[in-house]
Parts: structure tokens; sequence; C-alpha cells
């Protein structure tokens, strides 16, 4: 079968879609939803796989920017809608898409490419590593208190409109994206995302609401959320969802979860997606009854070995040799020195004997600081080959703050 790998007409996009929504079984997404990823479609970044007239295969990339450790914000192509035809799979369809794509990526000069997947088994062999986890919450907020720090209390929450306080939001948003890898600095069209509210996919629950925090009149936090009223035969026994909850300060952050762990009515507090490393954990009175469940979430490719490593910093002063394999993107094959520090890096090819030998698959896990690299040795993907260079490595790339992916896309 001869495949025909292209970027997207306009004409096409509509097809495209539902080739993409019927590789996810076939039910189509609220009107406004879809006129949203309509909006965020860049034509040239999204391919399309044709067998002769037909339609087959689709993927996307996304221009994102990507906070690294360190707090720069790096050009990241964000994979999105993948998919081949059931009449079509297991024919290497994906992996012409995934060639081209990588190759595309490469000659935008972006040093990376990142993806949530939908199942994990499907990207390792394209050169991605799991580099972010994330956790999943559902806490019994009738047994479960918080414990809050100094300031709370001066925090003064209030209901507003999602949308007339959504600028200000954003400004809390756009404050916390250096400051954690993994962020992603919002986008042209992305802003409307967090408003999407379809009513098809309420599921019984309410609309969004918004409550924001403040601070001498200026808004330091915010979270969205929707209630789910549910009632059992002795008493109500609703769930609050949660769909963000930012804040600038310790005391902001507390004030908005006490507040939704106190909803009247409800009795469960259900929150997606959070990072693993978030403060609550340490304030609940009972850490059992929140039912915590980790997932992977952001797997990370390195497009461009040598850009990648010295776009971000290291935690403690590095000087190694990797011998990096990378049979998908043999470019990035061989040895790179990476020097650094807390202030800068840099990484060029050598002739010099390695220190360390993985895939490019391990650095993407290890590069937001998430991973470490021990860790990935006990597993047998990394290979110590001078004493102490795998210590070295693990340190340096650490990172004091946990990688985490704000949202799905
Ligand atoms: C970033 C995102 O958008 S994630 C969304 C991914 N899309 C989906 O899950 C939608 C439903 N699934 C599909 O559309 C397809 O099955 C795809 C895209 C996952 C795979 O497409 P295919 O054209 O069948 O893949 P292709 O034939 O190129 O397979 C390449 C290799 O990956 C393997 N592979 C493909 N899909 C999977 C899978 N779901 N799990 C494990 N291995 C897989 C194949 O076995 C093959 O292995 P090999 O090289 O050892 O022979």
């Amino acid at each position: 079968m001869a495949t025909d790998v292209r970027p997207l007409r306009q004409d096409e996009w509509n097809s495209w879609y539902d080739n993409l929504l019927r590789a996810f079984g076939g039910v189509d997404e609220a009107p406004e939803a879809r006129e949203f990823l309509h909006q965020l479609c860049e034509y040239d970044r999204f391919l399309g796989a044709w067998d002769e007239e037909e339609l087959i295969g689709t993927a996307g990339a996304f221009s994102f920017r990507l906070t690294v450790p360190g707090g720069a914000s790096v050009p990241a192509a964000g994979v999105t809608g993948v998919s081949v035809a059931a009449t079509h799979r297991r024919r290497g369809v994906l992996t012409s898409m995934m060639r081209r794509q990588l190759d595309d990526v490469r000659s935008w000069g972006e040093p990376l490419a990142v993806l949530t997947a939908s199942e994990p088994a499907i990207y390792g062999r394209f050169g991605y590593g799991i580099g972010t986890f994330h956790v999943n919450v559902e806490i019994d907020s009738r047994r479960v208190r918080l414990s809050v720090p100094p300031g709370t209390d001066d925090v003064r929450l209030r209901y507003a409109a999602p949308a007339e306080v959504h600028d200000a939001c954003e400004a809390v948003y756009a404050r916390l994206v250096p400051e954690r890898p993994g962020m992603l600095a919002r986008q042209p069209h992305w802003k409307r995302l967090e408003l999407l509210d379809p009513e098809r996919s309420r599921e019984g629950a309410s609309p969004l609401q918004c409550v924001v925090a403040e601070r001498d009149g200026e808004i330091v936090g915010y979270t969205r959320f929707r209630v789910k009223p549910e009632w059992s035969h002795a008493s109500a026994d609703g769930r609050v969802l949660v769909q963000q909850l930012e804040g600038l300060d310790a005391a902001a952050r507390s004030a908005l979860w006490r507040f939704l762990l106190d909803i009247d009515l409800t009795s469960r507090v259900v929150a997606l997606g959070r990072p693993v490393d978030e403060a609550w954990q340490h304030q609940v009175s009972d850490i059992r009854r929140c039912d915590l469940r980790t997932k992977d979430s952001l797997h990370v490719r390195l497009v461009d070995v040598g850009a990648a490593l010295q776009a971000r910093t290291y935690q403690a002063p590095v000087d190694l040799v990797f011998e990096v394999e990378d049979a998908f993107c043999p470019w990035n094959e061989g040895r790179w020195r990476l020097t650094g520090d807390a202030k800068g890096a840099s990484c060029e090819r050598t002739t010099d004997a390695a220190d360390l030998a993985l895939s490019v698959r391990e650095l993407g896990s290890a590069y937001l600081g998430g991973i470490s690299l021990t860790a990935l040795a006990a597993a047998g993907r990394v290979r110590e080959l001078r004493q102490g260079a795998l210590a070295e490595a693990s340190s340096a790339f650490g990172s004091t703050v946990a990688p985490w992916l704000p949202h799905e896309f």
C-alpha cells in the first residue's frame, strides 16, 4: 500500500476530524468543542495520510512553548490528534506519519516533541519517554480536614463569572508558567480552553463555576469547578469536580482547597491531573481518604539532543559524556558532552570516552527532572560506564519542583 502523508488543506479539516473521532469510537463532540478545536488547527503542522483518495490517518503538532528546568520557555511540538483508520491498522501508517512529523519538527528547529498518549505502549519506539506523572484524587471531604498556613484567613474568596475574571486568572497562570517544568505558555486561541463548557459534556454536573482568591483587591488565585449534586438514601452526597486550581502563594492555594472541601451538600472532591508534589497532600488530616492514583502524563522526545540539553539548567555542576542511541532519529546518535550548572549549559558532539550510555527515550524521561536516571539505570535502561557518573548525572538532572503538564492537548 502506498501511503501519501502531507499537510492538511483547509477544506479537509472536517473529514480529518471525523476520521480522528472515529478512531476514538465515533462519538461526536459538542459543536462548540469542535469549533474550538478547529480554531486551534495549524494547517502547515497538521498531517493527513491518504490511501489513494481515502483519508486514513491523522496527526498534528501544535507550536507550544514548554518550561524546562531553570525556567526557559523552549519551542516544543505538541503532538496531537494521532489516529489510523481501523481498516488500515498495523501496516505502518503511524510509522510513516511519525517519520514525516519528526523530520518536520527538526526542520522547524524545535528541540522537543511532547504528547500525552492514549496508550503508553505506542510511542517509545519513536523515542518518546514518560517525562511527567500526575495524580488523580477523590477526597472524602466529610472526613478529611486541611491544616492551613498563616495568612490563609486573610485571603478573600468570592464567586465570579468565569469569563469576567478570565484575564486576571490568565495573568496568575502566566506568572506560574516559568516556575514549574512541563507547564505550557498560553498560545493564541488556547486562552478559551479553560472556559469551554459544553452542556453535553457536563453529565449532570453544574455549569463551570469560578471562585477567585483575592488579597488587597488583587486576584492571587482561582479555581474552576463543577458541582454534581447526588443524594443517597440518608444524605446529600454531591461531588465537587475540580477543573483548575492555581494560586500565587501557599495561603491562596490553601484557601481555595479548603473552600472546595467545605462546600455544603457534597462529600467528595474529585481532582484529576494534579501535580505529584502539591502541598495539600501534606496538609490533609488523612491522606488515605484522598485515594491518590498516579498516571503517566507528558511523554517527551528530544528531537535535537544538543539543543534540548543546553536549553535547560542543571541543579548541580555537570561535565559528562553521554553515548546516545536513537534509531528513529539517527542525527542524534553518538557521543555528546554536556557541561553546565544552575546558570546555563552547553552540549556538543565529542569523541571522548562516554560516562553513561542510554537511548534518547531515557533522556526524554529524565529531561524535565521528574524521573531519575538512577531509577532508569536500576531498570537496566541506563548504563554507567564510569563509576560515579550516574550519581552526578542524577543529581544534576533533578528538579526541586516536580514537572507537571497543566492540561491535555
Ligand atoms: C498523541 C495522541 O494523539 S495519542 C492517540 C493515539 N491514537 C489512538 O489511540 C486511536 C486508536 N488507535 C489508532 O488509531 C492506531 O491503532 C494507532 C495510531 C495507535 C497505531 O497506528 P498503526 O498504523 O496501526 O501503527 P503502525 O502500523 O505504524 O505500528 C507501528 C508499531 O507500533 C505498534 N503499535 C501500534 N499501535 C499500538 C498500540 N496501540 N499498542 C502497542 N503497540 C502498538 C505496532 O505493533 C508496530 O510495532 P512493530 O514496529 O514492532 O511492528
